[in-house]
C-alpha cells in the first residue's frame, strides 16, 4: 500500500530524511515511532502529497505521490498533528462540510456524517458546536473527518498526543474497529507503548533514517541482542567486577549500590560461562539474572544504538 525508495528531504543543508526505504502492506496497522524531529511528520506529509521530496520516490497504492497526487488524495485520509476546527459549525455540519469538499452528493452528506459520528462515539454531539468539544472529542471528530470519502489508507500523525489515558483508550478502540473494516493505517507517535498493542508492524525512525522495523516482538528481540545481567554477590564485589570486565563477551560493567549490572553480547551460553567463572573464583553469588526490558526501554535502546552505540552511557533495562 505504501512504498518509498531512497526518499530524501532536505531543508536547506539539513537532511530531515536520508534515503528512507519503507514498505507498508495493505491491511496493516503500521506504527511509525521515533523521537521528536526524527522525520515522521516529514515522511507522512510527503505520502499525503503535501510536501515534495528532494529526491527519491514514494508510492501509495501504486500511485506516485508526486506525479499522481490527485489520485493519491482520493484514496488517503490524512490527519495532521495540528489541525484547525471551524467555529460556528456543529459536529455534523463540520463533517457535511468536508463531505462537500470531497464532492460527495448533497443527499448523502448527512447520512455519512451521522454514520461517522456514530463510529467515533460522538452521535450525541451532532448538534454541539465543534469549539465546545473536549480535546479528545475533537481528535475523534478529526478522525471522522479523514473518513468522509471512505479512504483505503489512513495517515494519522500523532493522533493521540495530548489526550488523557481514557481518551487514548477510546481512540485506540476506534482504530481497532477501522482495522477490522480493512483499512490500512499508518500512525505515528513518539511513545512506543501507545502503539505496541495496536500495530502489526512498527517502524522506528531516528534522525531521518529507519533504524528498525518489524513486529513488536522482532524489534524487542533486536534490542535485546545486548542483554543486561544483574548480579549480586555476598562478598568479593571488586573481584567479581574485575573478572567481568576482562571477559570478552562483557560489553560494560556498572556498579549500582550492591549489585553489578553487566551488559553482555551473545546468547545464554555466555551467561552459563560467566556464572561458572564467578563460582570457580569462589565469589559467593546470590543472584544472577537477566534484567527485563519494558517496551519503552526497547525504544530507547533501538534509537540509542542508531546513534553509535551510546548505550554504554547508561543502562536502559529496568530491573524488576
Ligand atoms: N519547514 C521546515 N524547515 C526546516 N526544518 C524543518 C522543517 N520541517 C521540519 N524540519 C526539521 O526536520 C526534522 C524532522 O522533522 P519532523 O517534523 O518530520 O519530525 P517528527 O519525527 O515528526 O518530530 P515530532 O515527533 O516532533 O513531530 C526536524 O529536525 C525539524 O526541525
Amino acid at each position: 500500500m505504501i512504498r518509498t525508495e531512497n526518499l530524501c528531504k532536505s531543508y536547506g543543508k539539513f537532511e530531515a530524511l536520508k534515503n528512507l526505504n519503507l514498505t507498508v502492506d495493505k491491511g496493516t496497522v503500521y506504527g511509525f515511532i521515533g523521537p521528536n524531529g526524527a522525520g515522521k511528520s516529514t515522511t507522512m506529509q510527503i505520502l499525503a502529497t503535501l510536501l515534495k521530496p528532494t529526491s527519491g520516490r514514494a508510492w501509495v497504492g501504486n500511485l506516485d505521490v508526486v506525479e499522481q497526487a490527485d489520485e493519491v488524495r482520493r484514496i488517503i485520509g490524512y490527519m495532521p498533528d495540528f489541525f484547525g476546527v471551524y467555529d460556528n459549525l456543529t459536529s455534523l455540519e463540520y463533517l457535511e462540510f468536508y463531505a462537500a469538499c470531497y464532492g460527495i452528493h448533497k443527499h448523502l452528506r448527512r447520512k455519512i456524517g451521522l454514520e461517522l459520528l456514530e463510529l467515533v462515539g460522538l452521535a450525541e454531539k451532532q448538534d454541539t458546536y465543534v469549539d465546545s468539544l473536549s480535546r479528545g472529542m475533537k481528535q475523534r471528530l478529526g478522525l471522522a473527518r479523514t473518513l468522509v470519502h471512505d479512504p483505503e489508507l489512513l495517515i494519522l500523525d500523532e493522533p493521540a498526543s495530548g489526550l488523557d489515558p481514557r481518551a487514548r483508550i477510546e481512540f485506540r478502540e476506534i482504530l481497532k474497529e477501522l482495522r477490522v473494516m480493512g483499512k490500512t493505517i499508518m500512525i505515528s507517535s513518539h511513545i512506543l507503548p501507545e502503539l505496541a498493542s495496536l500495530c502489526d508492524v512498527i517502524g522506528v525512525m531516528d534522525q531521518g533514517e529507519l533504524v528498525a522495523s518489524g513486529s513488536v516482538e522482532e524489534i524487542t528481540a533486536h534490542a535485546r541482542q545486548g542483554r543486561t545481567l544483574e548480579i549480586r554477590v555476598l562478598g568479593g564485589l571488586e573481584e567479581a567486577k574485575e573478572y567481568l570486565e576482562t571477559s570478552p563477551q562483557v560489553l560494560s560493567v556498572h556498579l549500582e549500590q550492591e549489585k553489578i549490572l553487566a551488559k553482555v553480547s551473545g546468547d545464554e551460553s555466555v551467561q552459563v560461562e560467566l556464572l561458572s567463572g564467578l563460582v570457580s573464583r569462589n565469589i559467593p553469588v546470590v543472584r544472577f539474572s537477566e534484567t527485563s526490558m519494558n517496551i519503552e526501554d526497547v525504544f530507547l535502546q533501538v534509537t540509542r544504538d542508531s546513534q553509535g552505540g551510546k548505550e554504554h552511557e547508561s543502562i536502559a533495562a529496568t530491573v524488576e
